[in-house]
């Protein structure tokens, strides 16, 4: 009940709109049961039958008032004109009803969602994305946003008013013959009941299949994100083969037990409805028989308990549809349900609202201790001091936690224990918006959006002065490869960047920390895919920043880091040698030992 409720609640801000217009469309669809009554009607004023009272006293009000007598042609022409007022009157005006409110409040209710989602995936904490691809979240996003879209008009404008006919039909048969209506009564009851009970299982298994769709389209999407590496290792046979069996798996489940089991559901719910059809019908003969029912209440009934059946299959349809698109509507709900990172305030303050910070660059590490899984600490107890503009070097062997230090920095993650503290003040009191833009880092691998070479070097400070952004192109070397490129900085660099050299993504990675003229600018293994020459030009050019701000560096090549005023050696999560090149390689420890590696080849003692 949780989940259902939870589903309707995203329609919320648009209730008022939608009882009316369901309240509309199934007005419409009762009063339309007024045609086979007056046709009902219409075969008594034939036979010689008396009419009902309701419709003699509009025959005597309209005689009083034109002067015509009361008689059969009068009563003919009352009717007439009243199935003319109901059926050719509320033509035009049911498409606006039956169509335009529906459609309209499920495009809106779309927008708001497709932004809120949006939000959700940019304010989730990263350890989402460690345990969700994209295209898994993209899927549950996409599916879930278009099957809310496609069920609203099916369930407002259709099976809700359908529904309320049905109530409508039954209350003009009691009206005829009581009996008649609590046969139809039972009958209907016990068919949905059947129908509920059988869509309820079949959901379970469309939620087993949505599981499984998720994990062939994610599956999917990294064959896609990976497909050199696919080729390069020709594992495409196994990929198809691995994604072969997946989808077998989803075929068995949607063709044996859900397809078969809708079959089943269909045939069980033709079976009694012809069933009930029928009793309805020896019922009713054998009331007009005994001379309880008139022959006009006798055609009236068959018509309009014709008419409750016949809702029954597209009513069972709906529900069908609504049943194997529930389990992915649950699903988006429970997406949208998870709790957001320590950073979601950045979508809903006003950027005029973000304090603007200044800071001079003092970084310190206080008694830090924290781990992913809080049971095993990857940094223990980190104490670490960068004094303003220096410029501190992470070294140390492949998980030993320099990233993830830095994330700290970042504020991705929160300390177990200990702090982070920027110019004196924990980072948790500051505004995490204002305080991450003092910060820049450039990864190994850099990030690079579809868009113009430019679009991506501004990306952090879209007012970057034409000349800044120069300057640090300059620095980076960037502007040595924009000088080829058929449009300079206009030039199109492709989805992910696929049009630049590995090289060339990372000298652009660093023009755009540059431009953001970051407090405390970070490098990750930033000059990796560089080759021998183009890091030493970049080293030397470098030059000119080292001393305005506060950099932090972590390499794997320590002929990258000579020049840094502390070297900080982490090994294990912890902190074992502290200083200068010259020091920690006299110091002869864990450094040292990387060093006569990187210098011979050779790994000594
Ligand atoms: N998102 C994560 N979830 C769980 N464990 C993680 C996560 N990221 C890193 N780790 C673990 O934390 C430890 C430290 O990783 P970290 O990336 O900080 O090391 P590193 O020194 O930067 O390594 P490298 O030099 O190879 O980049 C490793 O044991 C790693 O497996």
């Amino acid at each position: 009940m949780a989940k259902f409720l939870g589903i309707i609640d995203y329609f919320r801000n648009y209730w008022k709109i939608s009882i009316f217009s369901i309240a509309m469309v199934s007005l419409f669809e009762i009063v339309d049961l007024f045609v086979p009554y007056a046709v009902g009607q219409i075969l008594n004023v034939l036979s010689g039958q008396a009419v009902d009272r309701p419709i003699q006293a509009i025959v005597t009000t309209t005689s009083q008032i034109t002067g015509f007598a009361s008689d059969k042609t009068l009563s003919l022409a009352v009717l007439l004109m009243l199935v003319c007022l109901i059926s050719v009157g509320r033509a035009p005006i049911q498409p606006w009803l039956g169509a335009w409110f529906q459609w309209d409040t499920a495009f809106r209710a779309r927008r708001e969602h497709a932004e809120k989602a949006l939000e959700k995936v940019l304010t989730l904490p990263l350890e989402f994305y460690d345990e969700n691809n994209p295209g898994r979240v993209a899927a549950r996003v996409a599916k879930g946003l278009s099957n809310y879209t496609w069920t609203y008009p099916e369930i407002t404008g259709q099976l809700l008013p359908k529904f309320f006919r049905v109530v409508g039909i039954f209350a003009v048969i009691w009206l005829i013959d009581w009996r008649i209506a609590l046969l139809l009564l039972i009958s209907f009851v016990s068919i949905v009941g059947f129908s509920l009970t059988g869509l309820k299982r079949l959901s379970d298994q469309e939620a087993r299949l949505d599981k499984y769709m998720e994990d062939t389209d994610s599956r999917t999407s990294e064959i896609i994100t990976n497909i050199k590496t696919v080729k390069a290792f020709a594992t495409e046979t196994s990929e198809l083969k691995r994604q072969r069996q997946r989808l077998d798996r989803e075929f068995k489940v949607l063709d044996y037990r859900i397809h078969l089991g809708y079959v089943k559901l269909g045939m069980w719910e033709r079976l009694i409805v012809q069933s009930c059809v029928f009793l309805v019908l020896a019922f009713t003969v054998m009331a007009t028989v005994q001379g309880k029912i008139s022959l006009g209440h006798f055609i009236t009934t068959l018509t309009i308990s014709s008419m409750a059946y016949a809702e029954i299959e597209p009513i069972s349809q709906l529900a069908e549809v609504f049943a194997r698109r529930y389990a992915s509507m649950v699903r988006f709900h429970e997406f949208m349900q998870l709790p957001v990172g320590t950073d979601a305030s950045t979508l809903t303050q006003q950027p005029e609202a973000v304090p603007t910070y200044q800071f001079t660059g003092k970084v310190e590490f206080s008694h830090l201790t924290f781990g992913y899984n809080s049971e095993r600490p990857v940094l223990k107890d980190i104490n670490l001091l960068i004094e303003p503009y220096q410029t501190i070097a992470l070294v140390g062997r492949s998980g030993s936690g320099k990233s993830t230090l830095v994330k700290l920095l970042f504020r991705y993650f929160e300390p177990n224990q200990g702090a982070v503290l920027m110019d004196g003040q924990d980072i948790r009191r500051l505004d995490v918006t204002g305080y991450r833009k003092r910060l820049a880092i450039v990864h190994q691998e850099v990030d690079v959006f579809n868009g113009t070479l430019l679009d991506n070097l501004i990306y952090g400070n879209p007012n970057a002065s034409r000349d800044h952004v120069r300057e640090a192109c300059r620095i980076a070397q960037v502007d040595e490869f924009i000088r080829q490129m058929p449009m300079g900085y206009s030039t199109i660099v492709g989805e992910r960047g696929v049009r630049l050299s590995g090289g060339q993504r990372q000298r652009l990675g660093i023009a755009r920390a540059l431009i953001v003229d970051p407090d405390v600018l970070i490098f990750d293994e930033a000059t990796s895919s560089l080759d021998y020459e183009s890091e030493r030009s970049i080293q030397l050019a470098m030059r000119s920043i080292l001393g305005t701000r506060t950099l932090v560096i972590i390499a794997h090549r320590l002929s990258t880091i000579r020049e840094a005023d502390k070297i900080v050696v982490l090994d294990q999560g912890s902190i074992v040698e502290v200083g200068s090149h010259e020091e920690l390689v006299r110091r002869g420890g864990i450094y040292q030992r990387l060093h006569s590696l990187q210098e011979t080849g050779q790994l000594l003692a």
